[in-house]
């Protein structure tokens, strides 16, 4: 199947509109639509198969050391391997262009116990070609094969979407058009997307699908969002926080979904959140530099309009009964602590008083669920990788152990959120870790996920 520059003209236009595009469909509705690996069962010995792979990942010296995302590819790929198909893994590693994969198709190898082969240069970046040394490698590798092409990111035609938005189309149309069937005639027209991260509206995630006679989601990919990522719908504690203000959103929606008792939270949604809160008690509260029109350009910077969002966020949700745990203390600049902000200070983590509160609460929650629930942490606290501002961060990760032992199931997003867990604890304080941190949040949160709404797309035809 070749695509028209019309259908591809759409088929970004739908991306780049998110939600907008189809505001009622939720997770569940893009996962009844989008096939399984089984689907694929018949395509025959010697086909070559494009894996869209969780390939962003730094492998140790050992195996089982960095390569989490590599090991969540392999029954996948032992899939492919034993119906002969040649797979030819594909994706990105790290957001600038200069990474290599080189390191990647080893330990690949090294975890399918047969030979993985780096396909190191196949886009003519001057024409987006499909170079002919690789479509000719492609077409020599014999069934059973793996390759990896190398890095994505190191080819402009896989990031210009990332920032682009519908009045860029017409300009990109040609560009994607061309390039997605050359895909399709020289390197594989079936397509298995095994890459639960790779969230970003990525050209090898969210277009190339558009040419492909066959589409499929990889065995890991499914069972997470059938598994774990259902469970979290259901979240009754969100534990939020992070630095990006635009998770707000995520908060809302998820709030939205009905199910939410309890929300604690940190960073710069806690500034939003205490701010709101402050005024509808008639208690208002200094942000800070955080709510300082000087510092507007700065990512802490917390826009008049995320207050607006904040106090309805909870106003509605204070009716429904949701609790919002906010933090009553700060660490600022210079290490030292104090209760309020004052202008000119900026928090960089939670203080002793608000890790406290944030116990207690975690003890409530317990006992006011005494036949389990789900709790949903995602991000940190404060600017963990300092040590000065480490401890709103390291004190709650217990917490979730503690949860878990009482019989809460307890999630954890990946991103900083997983890595902290690595940091000041261990993977089973808790029922489940994500290997992706955005992709949970936009399958939880306000938007649909990039490669399901491609995956969809190409389903249906
Ligand atoms: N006051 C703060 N609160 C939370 N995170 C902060 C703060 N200041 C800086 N950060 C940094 O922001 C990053 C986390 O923010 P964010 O990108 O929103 O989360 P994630 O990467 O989990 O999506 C971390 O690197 C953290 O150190
Ligand atoms: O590490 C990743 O995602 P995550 O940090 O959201 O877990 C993925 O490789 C996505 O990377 P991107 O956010 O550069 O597109």
């Amino acid at each position: 199947m070749s695509v028209s520059r019309e259908s591809m003209t759409q088929w970004c236009n739908t991306l780049l509109a998110g939600r907008a595009a189809a505001p009622t469909l939720e997770l569940v509705d893009y996962l009844a639509d989008v096939p399984r690996l089984d689907t694929l069962s018949d395509i025959p010995s010697g086909t070559a198969v494009a894996i869209r792979g969780d390939v962003d990942a730094k492998p140790g010296d050992k195996v089982g050391e960095g390569d989490i995302r590599l090991r969540s590819m392999v029954e996948t790929l032992k899939f492919g391997i034993e119906r002969g198909w040649k797979q030819i893994v594909f994706g990105h590693i790290g957001r600038k262009p200069e990474g290599s994969l080189s390191k990647v198709a080893s330990r690949l190898g090294e975890l399918l116990g047969q030979e993985v082969t780096l396909v190191s240069d196949w886009i003519n970046e001057e024409t987006d070609s499909i170079t002919d040394a690789a479509r000719d490698q492609i077409a020599a590798a014999k069934p059973g094969s793996v390759l990896v092409l190398e890095n994505t990111r190191r080819y402009e035609i896989e990031r210009v979407l990332w920032n682009a938005t519908p009045d860029d189309v017409p300009a990109l149309a040609d560009r994607l058009t061309h390039f997605t069937n050359e895909f399709a005639e020289k390197i594989a027209r079936v397509y298995v997307h095994e890459a639960l991260s790779a969230g970003s509206l990525d050209t090898s995630s969210t277009i190339i699908p558009a040419a492909m006679d066959h589409v499929a989601m990889g065995l890991y990919e499914a069972s997470e969002f059938d598994g774990p990522m259902r469970k979290c719908l259901a979240t009754q504690l969100v534990v939020f926080s992070g630095l990006k203000i635009d998770k707000l959103d995520d908060l809302d929606a998820m709030i939205g979904r009905g199910s939410i008792e309890c929300v604690f939270a940190a960073g710069s949604l806690a500034m939003a959140l205490k701010k709101a809160i402050g005024e509808i008690d008639g208690k208002p509260c200094c942000l800070g530099v955080a709510e300082d029109p000087a510092h507007s350009d700065k990512p802490y910077f917390i826009p008049a309009e995320r207050v607006v969002q904040a106090k309805r966020m909870v106003t509605e949700g204070r009716a429904k009964g949701i609790k919002f745990e906010v933090p009553v203390d700060s660490v600022i600049e210079d290490g030292s602590v104090v209760d309020e902000l004052q202008p000119g200070q900026q928090q960089f983590d939670i203080g002793p008083k608000s890790s406290k509160l944030f116990e207690t609460q975690v003890g409530e929650f317990i006992a006011t669920h005494p036949d389990g629930g789900v709790a949903f942490h995602n991000g940190v606290f404060g600017m963990f990788e300092d040590p000065r501002f480490e401890s709103g961060t390291k004190n709650f990760i217990p917490q979730l152990q503690r949860m878990t032992e009482a019989g809460i199931d307890v999630y954890v997003g990946g991103g900083e959120g997983g890595k902290a867990l690595e940091l000041y604890g261990k993977p089973d304080w808790v029922t489940h870790v994500f290997t992706a941190g955005g992709t949970v949040l936009n399958a939880l949160g306000s938007e649909p996920v990039p490669y399901l709404v491609a995956l969809r797309l190409a389903a249906k035809g």
